[in-house]
């Protein structure tokens, strides 16, 4: 696993590192969780500021994440997914944590495995899980879901211009070719593709894999369970890579909702308890510098939030 100063490239290189870990404001005796294990950047950097009897649970649905793991009986590692973190933690008998990191999306090492199907620069199946006991894969998606429901996608999760064209051609393309393959999948695509090419896949690449992994169904399911798991005083520190995420974390670190509900009833809108504090009024960007280097941390925003003592 890598170390703080000693990143492993291969894997993953751990974005905004300093400022997430560091907003856990780790003690050396707390329990912490990391839900993106992933390359072990973010979870080593908590473990060097753990003591001997600190504890830190580990979460990743990726398989491969195994191979990044430290020889630390500090650190216990479950290979599920994050949105059934209350369930296993208690299995560990473990009733509240000090602190919470997500780090959400896929790592460069998914990206880079031509085989996983995620990049749009190699050619494979088309799969796209992050876990691959889980059954519905980009293939499924392209090859059953309705006109309006692939519209409705691109539009949502790849803020695609022409999504009901592209939805259009898909199911029309369908009929006449079986799609498996991404070589296939550009193939069919390229009488819709507006603008530039990469940018217009890697849009319509974002709004599958979204679908494929249910991210933003786990990340809400995450937020619901923050105040209940954390302590009070507990920070949750996540980090997100487009709007979507962004906005759901922005909204339950503020108010405690998933959505912006509109309270019917003016006099509960005033009582009603908000269960986290915000720490960062403004999302923490990766500096100039890391973005200079790793070129994937262009788009993160870290937000922290304490539950109320
Ligand atoms: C951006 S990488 C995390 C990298 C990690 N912070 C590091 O320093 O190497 C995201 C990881 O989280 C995992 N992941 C994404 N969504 C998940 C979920 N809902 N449950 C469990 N793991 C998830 C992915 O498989 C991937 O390995």
């Amino acid at each position: 696993m890598a170390a703080a100063n000693d990143i492993s490239e291969g894997y993953h290189v751990p974005v905004l590192f300093r400022e997430s870990v560091e907003a856990l404001d780790i003690k050396p005796d707390g329990i912490y969780v990391d839900c993106t294990f992933g390359g072990g950047g973010h979870s080593g950097g908590i473990l060097e500021r753990l003591g001997p009897s600190g504890r830190l649970i580990a979460f990743d649905q990726d398989a491969d994440a195994r191979q990044n793991l430290p020889d630390d009986e500090r650190l216990i590692f479950i290979p599920q997914n994050f949105r059934h973190l209350s369930r296993f933690l208690r299995l560990q008998k473990i009733a509240a944590v000090d602190g919470l990191l997500a780090d959400l999306g896929v790592s460069s090492h998914q990206f880079d495995e031509a085989e996983r199907g995620f990049s749009i620069r190699f050619d494979a199946a088309l799969d796209m899980r992050m876990d691959h006991r889980s059954t519905l894969t980009a293939k499924d998606i392209i090859a059953g879901y309705s006109e309006e429901a692939l519209h409705k996608l691109f539009e949502r999760y790849g803020e695609v211009t022409n999504a009901k064209t592209l939805a259009k051609t898909i199911v029309q393309q369908r009929e006449k070719m079986q799609v498996t393959t991404i070589s296939q999948f550009k193939a069919m695509l390229q009488p819709v593709v507006k603008g530039n090419p990469n940018k217009y896949f890697a849009q319509v690449f974002q709004a599958l894999r979204i679908e494929v992994n249910d991210e933003l169904g786990a990340l809400k399911e995450l937020l619901l369970q923050l105040p209940s798991v954390l302590k009070p005083g507990g920070r949750a520190a996540i980090i997100t890579f487009h709007s979507l995420e962004d906005r759901l974390v922005k909204n339950f670190f503020k108010d405690g909702l998933l959505e912006q509900e509109v309270d019917v009833n003016p006099f509960e809108s005033v009582s009603r308890e908000k269960p986290l504090q915000v720490i960062t009024k403004k999302p923490i960007l990766p500096s100039q510098e890391e973005m200079k280097i790793n070129p994937r941390a262009r788009s993160a925003k870290l937000r922290v939030a304490a539950k109320k003592l």
